[in-house]
């Protein structure tokens, strides 16, 4: 399994990069990179799920993020390689001026709060008109009730979940960090409704992509030189 980068990050540093890329044509370690980011109150767990799913590791205490962090990790879903850049952000209200900047590029986005915390659960929809506020219009959003191994302090049930995913037409999973509870389900879901939305997209890249690997063959066979086009080969591999 792969180890995230954990670096704690200038704004600057995230504003100039494009939102999904091709892997660059030397590079054949992915196909695509996504941007994903968590959201949700203080304490409702997003640091711990990022950590369980990157580096399988849990951490009982809670050391609040200042700002954002972010790591990566590289999964396949449909036979194709996706670097997926998830982005941890603080849930405290003194850092939200800076943690809806972020809102734009990311093209999936967590909204998660704590089974254990009626309050959390209700802010959801403070959550939801932040992303309808900030984040492009597509973005794929997933809902998710952590701490599902908190059943003895439990304040929202199953069934709530549920109910408001539908309200806001969102896939809905309760999840453990401390237990693996729908870990990688829920990251390879939200990796799944990008890769779909972004379909067309890719599909495009890809026959262009492909087109011009036969034009380059072809001009191989006929013995011309090498052109351009050849020069695009790797860049859908
Ligand atoms: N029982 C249980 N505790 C959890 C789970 N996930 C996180 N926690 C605990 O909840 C506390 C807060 O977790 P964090 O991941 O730091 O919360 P956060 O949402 O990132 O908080 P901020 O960075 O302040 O926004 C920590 O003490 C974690 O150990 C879980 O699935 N089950």
């Amino acid at each position: 399994m792969e180890t995230g980068v954990r670096i704690q990050i200038l704004l600057k540093a995230f504003l100039p990069r494009p939102p999904a890329l091709l892997a660059p044509a030397m590079a054949k370690q992915y196909d695509v990179l996504f941007r994903l980011l968590l959201i949700g109150d203080s304490g409702v767990g997003k640091t711990c799920l990022l950590c369980r799913f990157t580096d399988n590791e849990f951490h009982s205490s809670h050391i609040s993020t200042i700002g954002v962090d972010f790591k990566m990790k590289t999964i396949e879903v449909d036979g194709i390689k996706v670097r997926i850049q998830i982005w941890d952000t603080a849930g405290q209200e003194r850092y939200q001026t800076i943690t809806k900047q972020y809102y734009r590029r990311a093209q999936g986005i967590f909204l998660v709060y704590d089974i254990s915390s009626e309050r959390s659960y209700q802010h959801i929809m403070k959550w939801v008109s932040d992303v309808d506020e900030y984040a492009p219009e597509g973005v794929q959003k997933i809902l998710i009730g952590n701490k599902a191994d908190e059943e003895q302090k439990r304040q929202v049930g199953r069934e709530q979940g549920q109910q408001l995913a539908k309200e806001y037409g969102m896939d809905f999973y309760e999840t453990s960090a401390c237990t693996n509870l729908n870990i990688k389900e829920s990251f390879t879901r939200l990796t799944e409704l990008v890769l779909q939305a972004h379909r067309k997209e890719l599909e495009g890249l890809r026959t262009r992509a492909s087109n011009e690997l036969a034009l380059a063959e072809l001009e191989e066979e006929e013995g011309k030189p090498e052109g351009p086009a050849n020069s695009s080969k790797t860049c859908w591999c």
